[in-house]
């Protein structure tokens, strides 16, 4: 369980996080998104106890990180690739970091099968590519088997079946009771991944909610072409709906796709098409960071 409390960093003038409150729970994979410079690292960084706050608290497991009694065995951290030595080989380097960590190597080798490098152990991690070190760094912050996973931009740099790999290893360790924090600024690139999404901008809280209720925050857009244009805009707006259009047919919104369908017949206008643009969820983050503070629903 991870919970921020009023979470709050200055760097003299510039408030980088700002009042920030929300929870991630176990059992299911909590996104972090923000814009670049939106504050998502400062934040995990002083969750990790790794910066200080000006003000609030950031607890995991209901203390603050630097009280844990067995940090590596409770956190996972991903936060920057690149810390691995270039001569180093990866299986060289998860040792050097189990010793570290003091959690034994014996589950070395498990670990680099179960991030998809096993063939790749002996390989020095300078010939690594980007999505690899970004398993590596994933089988470091597994060392412990932590519960608790906190991940700065995991995705950056792997492809499609990086991103489906990351998908059922952070999926399973939720099933298993474990609790994920995963940053990004993409959020079309996390949808796959999150069950909770947690949105910030300038530094505070725009939206958390599940990911579901951000897809049913937003109305449904339909393409509608028809005989009679005109009448059929003159109808949605008499109906209520917002009617735009794009030179071949109408965009609509504010009706179901029923209600278009009904009041087109009963204005005596044939349609030629009628369909449901799926909701842009990149859209629909990149309203939500460009309102107002509180516009949105923040539980
Ligand atoms: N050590 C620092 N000193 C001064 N300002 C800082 C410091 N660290 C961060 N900031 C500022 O705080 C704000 C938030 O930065 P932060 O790195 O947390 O954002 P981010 O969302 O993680 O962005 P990115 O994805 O680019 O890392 C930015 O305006 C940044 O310039």
């Amino acid at each position: 369980m991870i919970e921020l409390i009023g979470l709050t960093k200055s760097y003299g003038r510039v408030r980088a996080v700002d009042d920030v409150t929300f929870s991630a729970v176990p059992g299911r994979v909590t996104g972090f998104l923000g814009l670049n410079g939106s504050g998502k690292t400062t934040t995990l960084r002083m969750l990790l106890g790794l910066t200080r706050p000006t003000s609030g608290v950031a607890l995991i497991d209901k203390v603050r990180f630097q009280k844990l009694s067995h940090p590596a065995r409770q956190v996972g951290a991903v936060l920057e690739q690149g810390i691995a030595h270039p001569g180093q080989s990866g299986r060289a380097h998860l040792t050097t970091q189990a010793i570290l960590a003091g959690t034994g190597r014996d589950r070395v080798d498990d670990l680099l099968e179960q991030v998809g490098l096993g063939d790749a152990a002996e390989q020095r991690c300078g010939e690594y590519s980007l999505g690899m070190r970004q398993r590596l760094a994933v089988a470091t912050a597994l060392l412990g088997d932590p519960s608790v996973l906190i991940m700065d931009e995991p995705a950056n740099g792997l492809d499609p079946e990086g991103i489906a790999w990351l998908r059922e290893l952070l999926r399973e360790h939720a099933h298993g009771g474990g609790t994920v924090l995963i940053s990004s600024h993409l959020l079309a690139e996390l949808a796959q991944l999150i069950d909770d999404v947690v949105i910030i901008a300038d530094g505070s809280i725009r939206y958390a909610a599940p990911l579901d209720e951000l897809y049913g925050s937003t109305s449904a857009r339909l393409r509608v072409r028809g005989r009679d244009p005109e009448t059929l805009l003159r109808v949605y707006e008499e109906a209520g709906a917002t009617v735009g259009t794009d030179g071949e047919g109408l965009e609509v919104v504010g009706l179901t796709p029923e209600d278009a369908g009904e009041i087109a017949f009963e204005a005596g206008v044939p349609l030629y098409e009628l369909a449901v643009d799926a909701p842009n969820l990149e859209q629909i983050f990149l309203d939500l960071v460009s309102t107002a503070p509180a516009a949105e629903p923040v539980r």
